[in-house]
């Protein structure tokens, strides 16, 4: 037998060994997160245990990605070390009730859902045990989001560790103080949409000044991405790049005087500050 056959057929080590994940609510979110833990061999299939709303769901999830996959919450929660909740913010009380009797001191909590403290969490968990918050990004699609996390009250480093890990699989991570939050949230959580419709307008006023759609395109989300790298690589202010590419009597400063006239600055900035203040309400419903 050849020694390339079975070095084929031997998955290389989980990053984590002998941990169990459970994902709760495995949908869009949840979904990117359970195929980023196979694809970056954080854990092997047996090691993710995932719950949807609806059996179809969950023989269509199974057979896509090999892993166990079902609707009863209680029963993943028993199995796993760490519980991912991933449903809907004012669907998280319930649940965690639901599995209630599967949670103990030893396991751990990360809570991907929006506006839910970490505190309402431990609360309806009803005991002490150990509770993450976090606020990922749908960029996490291609390893190239940012989860910002937080710690409820009874995490030790290791366990904060243990979270960090499970959302590098997705991109960046950054620790912040859990009033911080919800303004993470109204900032990247619903950023890429945010990006999104400028990337889309961008590409819009191309066709509008004659270029092809799917060359405008091209150029505004490229524009974007390399703009968004020099930002994070360089480490200079955005306004010093701006200043770089605004050439005295040009054309750039042209369309800045535009885009001051009709206040992208503050649009922005009125977006990010309702979407926080929506972020804050969610968990109410
Ligand atoms: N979509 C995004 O960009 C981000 C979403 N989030 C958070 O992720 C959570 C989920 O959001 P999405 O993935 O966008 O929504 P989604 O609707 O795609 O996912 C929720 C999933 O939970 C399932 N579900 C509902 N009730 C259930 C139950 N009782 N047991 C098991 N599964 C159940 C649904 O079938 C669905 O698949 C929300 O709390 C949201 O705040 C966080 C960061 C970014
Ligand atoms: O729109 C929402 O409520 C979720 C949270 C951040 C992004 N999507």
């Amino acid at each position: 037998m050849s020694t390339e056959l079975e070095y084929e057929n031997t998955l290389p080590p989980a990053a984590m060994p002998g941990i169990k994940v459970a994902i709760l609510g495995t949908g869009k979110m949840g979904g990117i997160l359970l195929q980023a833990f196979l694809k970056n061999n954080l854990l092997h299939a047996e090691q993710i245990i995932a719950t949807v709303a609806h059996p179809e769901r969950a023989h269509a999830l199974s057979a896509q990605y090999s892993v166990e996959v079902t609707t009863d919450n209680l029963e993943a929660a028993k199995q796993a070390d760490v519980i991912l909740l991933g449903v809907k913010p004012i669907q998280v009380p319930a649940l965690i009730e639901q599995i209630r009797p599967a949670l103990s001191p030893q396991k751990m909590l990360v809570s991907f859902a929006a506006s839910v403290k970490t505190s309402a969490i431990e609360d309806a968990a009803g005991i002490e045990m150990p509770v993450v918050r976090s606020m990922p990004n749908t960029p996490a699609m291609l390893g190239a989001g940012i989860t910002a996390l937080c710690r409820g009250r009874f995490v030790s480093e290791d366990q904060l560790g243990i979270a960090q890990r499970i959302f590098g699989t997705v991109g960046r991570t950054v620790v912040v103080d859990e009033k911080h939050m919800d303004a993470v949230t109204g900032l990247s959580g619903s950023g890429p949409a945010f990006i999104y419709i400028i990337i889309e307008a961008l590409a819009e006023a191309g066709v509008n000044v004659g270029l092809p759609r799917d060359i405008a395109t091209q150029l505004a989300a490229q524009t974007t991405f390399g703009s968004a790298r020099m930002v994070l690589e360089t480490g200079y202010h955005p306004a010093l790049l701006k200043d770089a590419v605004t050439t005295p009597a040009g054309c750039t400063v042209d369309g800045i005087l535009e885009l001051e006239e009709g206040g992208l600055r503050v649009t922005l900035i009125k977006a990010v500050k309702r979407a926080t203040q929506r972020a804050k309400e969610l968990a109410a419903g």
